[in-house]
């Protein structure tokens, strides 16, 4: 790994042009570095929590490259728990990069992914659950996404796991006492009780995963029915826009078409698809080929029939990820169907409960409460859950070993006592700056 402490520095905005831009400088000897690039109060008096008003300077000639308000921060009371500061300049590019090339000439070094970050963590300012949130929050695109990092960030799955940990290693301390003193200690039942519990607060977290990856990564939701069925009325119903083109004549969509959808905080891409049908004309047939390749690939599906024709056949779709759907309920209906939610997007009718059955399809029944927010997380979990069904069917003495090892998995999620691979591998996800 790298070196720990040195002054490290980084550009902490987006790239492009911006009323302000910050760059970033931490490590030991921060203060001194910035001294060099900046006229105005010496930085190196300024307390900590202070900002102070002068110019970045070139250290070799002196040159101004630009005005900049200067942060301090003093040790440990800093995001990285080092001195620290940070430039506040115009956002150009052209400013920004004379900035870090003036850090870099006056001692510091150009910070990798996720270095601040790294160091808030090897500094105790955080552990791992917490860095890979603040990850997932810098990365988050819907709304939900980001009130599931925020809580990653500020403790909340770590605080659940720390109290999973304290339980079992209480047990372990009884079971153990249970086998150096066998007349006293712990019933053997009362072991497998606390185990139960954990394991279902363990499980209800791995179920959770699903969710959170869901909020991160969005899904994608595909429109599927017979020609004229209203897929594309339905489409620009739910966006609350017209983005696709809607007429009578069947066949109007000949191509799958994208848009972009944020529902509960979730972000979706929807798409709208050819109408199916057997037909002659090659184009269709190929768009038909389409719509049905997309459904195989999406998320979850909604079948679009027309209520107010005679009943369709519907075509082969995945249908433990489809949501049936009956359109034109503005209209009088030739068929009904309880599995089929009735919409109409003329008037908007039903079309919240449909929101809302999207939303119960794809999160499923998750608690609010924690997420996990990566893989890594899962395995941990994975892990520990192993351990602890193992732990349940064993004798005292072998129980435990497999609570010790429960306890590690536990552990590992939150960063103590994993080697430095684990610790590599998730910063190398970062953006450099954070
Ligand atoms: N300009 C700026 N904005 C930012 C950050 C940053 O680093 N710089 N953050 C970076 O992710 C986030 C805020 N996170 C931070 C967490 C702790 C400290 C910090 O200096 N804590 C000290 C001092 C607190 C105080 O003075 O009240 C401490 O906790 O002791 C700073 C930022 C979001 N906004
Ligand atoms: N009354 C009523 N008419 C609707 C409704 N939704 C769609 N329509 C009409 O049904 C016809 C077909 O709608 P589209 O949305 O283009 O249907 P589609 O499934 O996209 O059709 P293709 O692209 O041809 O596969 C249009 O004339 C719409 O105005 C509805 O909720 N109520
Ligand atoms: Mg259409």
């Amino acid at each position: 790994m790298r070196s720990l402490r040195d002054p490290i520095c980084a550009i902490a905005t987006p790239p492009g042009k911006a009323a302000i831009g910050v760059v970033r400088l931490s490590g030991e000897g921060a203060l001194e570095v910035a001294a060099r690039v900046f006229r105005g109060k010496d930085p190196r008096r300024l307390p900590g929590g202070r900002f102070t008003l002068g110019e970045v300077v070139d250290p070799k000639t002196g040159e101004a490259i630009d005005q900049a308000l200067l942060l301090v921060f003093r040790a440990p009371r800093s995001y990285t728990g080092e001195d620290a500061a940070e430039f506040q300049t115009h956002g150009s590019p052209a400013v920004l990069r004379r900035v870090l090339e003036a850090l870099v000439q006056a001692g510091a070094r150009v910070a990798g992914p996720g270095e601040f970050t790294l160091r808030a963590y090897l500094n105790g300012r955080m552990d791992l659950a917490q860095a890979e949130a603040v990850l997932a929050l810098v990365e988050a695109e819907g709304d939900l996404a980001r009130r599931q990092a925020l809580r990653g960030v500020s403790g909340a799955l770590s605080e659940r796991i720390r109290r999973l940990a304290d339980r079992l290693l209480d047990l372990l301390a009884h079971v153990q006492a249970l086998l150096d003193y066998p007349e006293e200690g712990v019933e053997p039942h009362r072991a497998e009780g606390v185990i139960r519990e954990v394991l279902e607060e363990v499980q209800a977290l791995l179920a959770s995963s699903r969710a959170g990856r869901l909020a991160q990564k969005g899904a994608r939701l595909a429109l599927i029915g017979a020609p004229n069925a209203g897929k594309s009325s339905l489409l620009n119903a739910l966006l609350g826009y017209e983005r696709a083109l809607v007429s009578p004549v069947p066949g109007t969509t000949r191509d799958y078409l994208e848009a972009p959808l944020e529902l509960f905080g979730i972000p979706l891409v929807a798409v709208d698809t050819a109408g199916v049908r057997d037909t002659e004309d090659p184009v269709e047939r190929a768009g038909v080929e389409r719509a049905l390749r997309i459904a195989e690939e999406a998320d979850l599906v909604l079948y679009v029939a027309d209520r107010s024709k005679p009943r369709p056949e519907p075509p082969p779709l995945p249908w433990e990820r489809t949501l049936k759907v009956a359109t034109k309920a503005d209209l009088p209906p030739l068929w009904e169907d309880p599995e089929y939610l009735a919409v109409s997007s003329r008037t908007g009718e039903g079309l919240w409960a449909l929101k809302e059955a999207i939303r119960k399809r794809l999160l499923g029944e998750a608690s609010e409460a924690v997420w996990l927010l990566s893989e890594r997380q899962v395995e941990a979990l994975e892990r520990a859950k192993a351990h602890l069904e193992e732990a349940l069917g064993a004798p005292e003495d072998l129980m435990g070993l497999s609570l010790e090892e429960a306890v590690g998995a536990l552990n590992a999620l939150l960063g103590l006592e994993v080697g430095e691979e684990v610790v590599e591998r998730v910063f190398r996800n970062f953006c450099v700056g954070k």
